[in-house]
């Protein structure tokens, strides 16, 4: 293949970049380690890749070994023996006693187990049966012939392996040194992490600890070097000192298109620049290129597209230095819960939330921003959507890759609907009681919720949707919704909803007709919340048209967004829980107190996740987490409200 150099930005397809870059490195000679191969001692290489085969220097046994306890005897001594004709054998003249593992006598070769033996006296043994030769003895080598490759060359020592080189005299193996990988973080805005309280516009440097964690998890040693400014002198002087004492450099940011994105320039004084832009996402403009004889990566500065560029492309070149490959992941086949839209021309990395809703394992999207790390720390595999599809329908089979382990995906509780603070507690108790289980939650609101319960795509929802014509919480709307499917009603808690306002409340807002006012901007909830029905009906109430309130259509999925709005001052007032202006120091004005229930498909409600999260709700620690955080009312906690039959 020809290898294209100094394209800026291009989008080449990622098989095509994936195996040029390794064919490019092997032709410019950086597909070696420049540093020789070491000797460590054999305790300490589990981990480590071999550079040469290893021969046993010892058999093992190293010497004829008794197998059972008994008595060693020459086998031809008991030829004949049997019930009516017993054979006598003199001890400590025609058998010795011996325990496993001992030294096989001089003169003997085969072991009578115990069991076999009557003790006629002091002296003397009888038994009714022939032994063979050799019976129960570990001859010279039966293990381990000394000469014998015990691993070849480019093998990862693992735990059993170090057994195998100790017991064939291996104390020492020759193995290659674990690629050094200089990380460089580079931007002005960036602040060291552990910084405690950053000013606004400085960034935590938290990828350089996890690029370093990931390099250590792959067979690597990272070498973290302090934060570079955005200064293409100090950053290529940074990479000249890298390229001396690395094997690997991996500089991060600065590789998009900015002002001050020096990546690429710099590569391309010190070396050359294979690629700069791969057609995926997220990880598009990362650049791939090579320097005295070395690698060198700019993996971009978000984090998504950190990890997943760092997946992509620097794990294959640590894999090759020491010989290896890199593993495929396991993949499942799943239903797709929602549709997945993506721009064709590119490979999306989709990071999905899985779990076992009957005979289906059902993913569930996550959110995309290639900023958003929290989505690939929950993320339970990703959904590669190839290039030239522009997306998945809702109920399609798609294949996913495995983040997790099947075992635990099967044991995922999955939960869609509203958002509520104690579905958190509710994770964190069902892993403190069941270590095994864990708990999944998606936020689409309580209509969304029960939908989904009606598509089979979850095993309960969470639910706190006002029937305005009775004031009924959620049966009606479960009547209207889910009729025919069976379901049991749970409560979990009564909760406050009020105005979450700013500290002080300084704009004096204590009923819905304050929400018109000129000087009040509203946070609102998303279609289908519970809450922004709540919010609607008080209008309603009241004769309040929404339109002349501002902010109205500026809508949030989360209680927690929507203080967060507050807390920021984007908006001076949003409706929501007590817990969440608590939680993030704002004030709150009561309005109302309503259900939220968790609504199961009965068949879960009678399985196991019902008997766990019965265990759950009905925990005291459990109860007192959720009223500490102010605002809830659990005195109908666990009880059955409604049944509905199929
Ligand atoms: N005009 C264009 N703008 C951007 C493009 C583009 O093609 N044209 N690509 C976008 C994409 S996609 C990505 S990904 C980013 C990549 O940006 P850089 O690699 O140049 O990184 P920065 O701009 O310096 O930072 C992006 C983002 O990441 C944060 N960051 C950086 N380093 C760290 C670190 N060590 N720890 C934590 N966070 C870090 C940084 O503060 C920014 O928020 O560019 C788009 N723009
Ligand atoms: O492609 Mo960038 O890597 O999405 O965020």
């Amino acid at each position: 293949m020809k290898v294209q150099r100094n394209i800026y930005l291009e989008e080449k397809p990622l098989p095509e970049a994936q195996e040029g870059y390794l064919d490019f490195l092997r032709e410019k000679g950086a597909l070696k380690l420049k540093r020789l191969p070491e000797k460590v001692s054999a305790e300490a290489a589990c981990g480590r890749v071999t550079a040469a085969p290893v021969f046993a220097r010892l058999s093992h046994p190293h010497f004829h070994q008794a197998a059972m306890d008994g008595y060693a005897v020459k086998a031809a001594l008991t030829f004949g023996a049997s019930e009516l004709a017993p054979r006598r054998l003199k001890l400590g003249v025609e058998a010795f006693p011996v325990d496993t593992g001992d030294v096989l006598p001089e003169g003997t070769d085969a072991v009578i187990m115990v069991e076999d033996v009557h003790q006629l006296g002091p002296d003397e043994i009888e038994i009714i049966k022939p032994i063979f030769p050799y019976q129960n003895v570990r001859v010279v080598g039966e293990d381990i012939v000394a000469t014998e490759m015990i691993v070849p060359a480019n093998h990862l020592l693992r735990p059993v392996d170090i057994g195998a080189l100790l017991a064939g005299g291996v104390n020492e193996v020759l193995v290659y040194p674990r690629p050094r990988v200089v990380i460089i973080p580079t931007g002005d805005e960036l602040v060291p992490s552990g910084t405690p309280d950053p000013a606004p516009g400085r960034i935590i440097d938290f990828n350089s600890p996890m690029l370093a964690e990931l390099v250590r998890e792959w067979g690597g040693e990272p070498v973290r070097y302090s934060i570079v400014p955005d200064d293409i002198a100090q950053l290529e002087e940074a990479v000249r000192r890298g390229l001396e004492e690395g094997d690997v450099v991996v500089l991060n940011a600065g590789s998009s298109a900015g002002r001050e994105d020096f990546t690429a320039p710099v590569l391309r004084r010190l070396g050359e620049v294979f690629a700069h832009g791969v057609a995926i996402k997220p990880g598009k403009p990362v650049v791939l290129g090579e320097a005295a004889g070395k690698p060198v990566l700019g993996i971009p500065g978000y984090p998504v597209s950190a990890v997943l560029a760092a997946e992509l492309f620097l794990r294959p070149v640590l894999a090759a230095l020491t010989g290896q490959e890199v593993p495929a992941r396991d993949k499942v086949r799943a239903v797709l819960s929602r549709r997945v839209v993506s721009p064709a021309g590119v490979e999306e990395f989709v990071r999905v939330k899985l779990g076992r809703i009957g005979e289906r394992i059902v993913a569930t999207p996550l959110g995309r921003g290639a900023g958003m790390l929290l989505t690939l720390v929950r993320a339970d595999g990703i959904l590669r959507v190839p290039r030239f599809s522009e997306g998945f329908e809702a109920g399609s089979q798609v294949e996913v890759e495995l983040l997790r382990r099947l075992e635990e995906i099967e044991n995922t509780v999955v939960v869609i609907g509203s958002h509520d603070l104690a579905l958190d507690i509710i994770a964190n108790f069902l892993r403190l009681l069941f270590p095994r289980a864990s708990l999944s939650s998606a936020h689409v609101g309580s209509l969304g919720g029960l939908m989904a319960l009606k598509r089979g795509e979850a095993h309960l929802a969470g639910t706190h949707l006002l029937d305005e014509e009775t004031g009924e919480y959620n049966v009606p709307h479960i009547k209207r919704y889910l009729a025919g499917v069976p379901v049991v009603l749970v409560n979990l808690a009564y909760r406050e909803q009020g105005f979450i306002v700013a500290p002080g409340n300084p704009k004096g807002i204590k009923d819905f007709e304050d929400l018109v006012r000129e000087d009040v901007r509203l946070v609102n909830r998303q279609k289908g919340a519970g809450t922004r029905v709540l919010l609607d009906y008080h209008l309603r109430q009241r004769g309040i048209d929404p339109r002349r309130i501002q902010g109205y259509e500026r809508e949030e999925y989360t209680h927690m967004a929507v203080a967060a709005a507050v807390a920021s001052g984007v908006a001076d007032v949003g409706l929501g829980i007590r817990a969440a202006a608590l939680a993030l120091g704002c004030d709150f004005v009561p309005v109302a107190e309503e259900r939220y229930d968790l609504c199961f498909l009965r068949p879960y409600w009678e399985g196991k996740v019902g008997e766990w999260l019965r265990a759950v709700l009905d925990h005291p620690e459990f109860r007192q987490a959720v009223e500490a955080r102010g605002g809830y009312d659990l005195r109908d906690c666990g009880r059955v409200l409604y049944v509905q039959e199929g």
